[in-house]
């Protein structure tokens, strides 16, 4: 079967055009002659070639090559792509080594020998591949680092509280210092990492977010560090680990809280020495990233060495960064609800709504336990479910059955149990487990998520569905 492959010959001597394109034919899929290097640029235009033979020297007496150094150098600012192979003349080795060092990949003598010509033509087409992929990968990385840095969800408040978090934000970011965030559930910590990133010297380069409360215990080591294939039951081809995928750029560790002792210690040595060994490999890899790491535990429980490693905590926390919760920054609620009436009036195609006094007086009045995220949510169902142009405190359904601040750290004593509603409606039981999981862990995804059997991912993906 024929290789699939456009070639083209140019030469200014018909026989080595006729007796090239016989010999090629047989083995390439498309073959093409040319006798008039001029008709360089107008065939490059029309077609996509693979390989180009191209001979040093046209016309009768010519042999200083430098005919073919200019085609050469046209061919790779018309169609930089394509591979060139240069025909020289028996004995100019001088010049095909020159065509070389300018970017031709190999060159075949006159006279050739046929099996010679193949062979180097079928490395020159395997090459031309190779190059296309590398490209592809190239577009698709460069795809992907956008996708994972243009995300530039606004920040929203200028609460004095705020304006603290933006000033260290600011000061630390081009430092390349590690940095831990910390703060309540949906206080916008990841928001954060992707400012501080975006505000880096790493900002061209990949933003990846590891949710280390989710991986599971036996998967942290493939996820982070990789793996080779073969290396455990399951592992069918070789993994590249987060830590190297975020090669160059920063590596956002959510959850850091969440890791047990035994990790914590996997997870500092690989910090300090900056290698990573994939697991059933005995090859270190180094690394070179950023690492921005969050929780939502407190600093005094991270600062007790039974629960966390003191010193993986100096490892990350050479910058910290604490966000407040929504209660303790109440001047930024209205200007932050107003932001996600504007987003989602515009996501569900309804003229701009007004938030009553009322409301505002509600949301004032209220601890938002969820802080942020929960607000958003709040704001995403009122828009769907309101019927007129102004929002009552009655859409937004703030109960104030929510522990008090005074009182979260007396959550889990809340009652275990979820009271059927009337309907048997499966979808409306899912609903309210998760709500009063949600209410009993003080919106800690991470417990809730535990308590109902479910991975973070997966919870959160419930609470979109049920608006909560
Ligand atoms: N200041 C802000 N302005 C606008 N939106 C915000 C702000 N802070 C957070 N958000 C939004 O709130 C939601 C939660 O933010 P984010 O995921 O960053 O919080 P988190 O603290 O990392 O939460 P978790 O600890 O649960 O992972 C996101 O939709 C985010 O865009």
């Amino acid at each position: 079967m024929k290789q699939q492959g456009h070639i083209l010959i140019v030469d200014d001597d018909q026989d080595i055009l006729v007796a090239g394109k016989l010999l090629l034919k047989r083995k390439f899929s498309q073959v093409d002659i040319c006798n008039r290097p001029e008709q360089l640029p107008s065939l490059l235009a029309d077609n996509s070639f693979d390989v180009i033979l191209l001979d040093m020297n046209f016309g009768p007496g010519e042999s200083s090559g430098q005919q073919g150094f200019h085609w050469l150098s046209q061919i790779q600012q018309l169609a930089p792509e394509v591979v060139v192979i240069m025909i020289t003349a028996h004995g100019g080795v001088d010049i095909a080594v020159e065509a070389i060092k300018q970017g031709a990949t190999d060159f075949i003598a006159k006279p050739w020998h046929n099996e010679k010509v193949i062979a180097t033509v079928t490395t020159a087409l395997e090459l031309k591949h190779t190059r296309a992929e590398s490209q592809q990968l190239k577009v698709t990385n460069q795809a992907l680092v956008q996708a994972t840095t243009t995300r530039s969800d606004a920040i929203i408040g200028d609460s004095p509280a705020m304006q603290n978090v933006h000033s260290l934000v600011s000061r630390a970011a081009p430092t390349d210092a590690n940095v831990l965030i910390l703060g309540e559930n949906g206080t916008g910590k990841e928001l954060i990492a992707r400012d501080i990133h975006r505000q880096s010297a790493r900002a061209e380069q990949v933003f990846l977010s590891v949710d280390l409360g989710a991986i599971s215990e036996s998967l942290f080591e493939s996820e982070l560090f990789g793996h080779k294939k073969g290396a455990f039951t399951g592992a069918q081809q070789d993994r590249i680990g987060k830590i190297k995928a975020a090669e160059g750029g920063t590596l956002f560790l959510d959850e850091i809280g969440n890791l047990p002792l035994h990790l914590q210690a996997k997870l500092l040595t690989v910090l300090e020495q900056r290698k990573v060994t994939p697991l059933g490999s005995n090859q270190e890899e180094a690394f070179n990233i950023r690492i921005v790491a969050a929780t939502n535990v407190s600093k005094a429980k991270l600062c007790d060495e039974q629960y966390f490693r003191q010193d993986l905590l100096f490892r990350l926390n050479t910058v910290e960064i604490t966000l407040p919760p929504l209660r303790e920054r109440r001047k930024d609620i209205i200007a932050i609800a107003e932001h996600f009436i504007t987003l989602y009036c515009k996501k569900y195609q309804k003229a701009k709504l007004q938030l009553s006094d009322e409301a505002k007086a509600a949301m004032l009045d209220y601890q938002w336990p969820g802080n942020i995220r929960a607000l958003r949510h709040a704001i995403e169902r009122a828009i769907i479910l309101c019927e007129g142009d102004t929002l009552s405190p009655q859409d937004f359904q703030l109960t104030h059955d929510t522990p008090s601040v005074a009182s979260y750290s007396q959550a889990d004593k809340a009652p275990n149990t979820v009271s059927l509603p009337d309907e048997l409606n499966l979808d409306a039981i899912e609903k309210m487990a998760i709500a009063q999981a949600l209410k009993k862990h003080v919106y800690n995804i991470s417990h809730t998520a535990k308590e109902l059997g479910l991975t973070r991912a997966a919870l959160y993906r419930r609470m979109e569905k049920h608006g909560l």
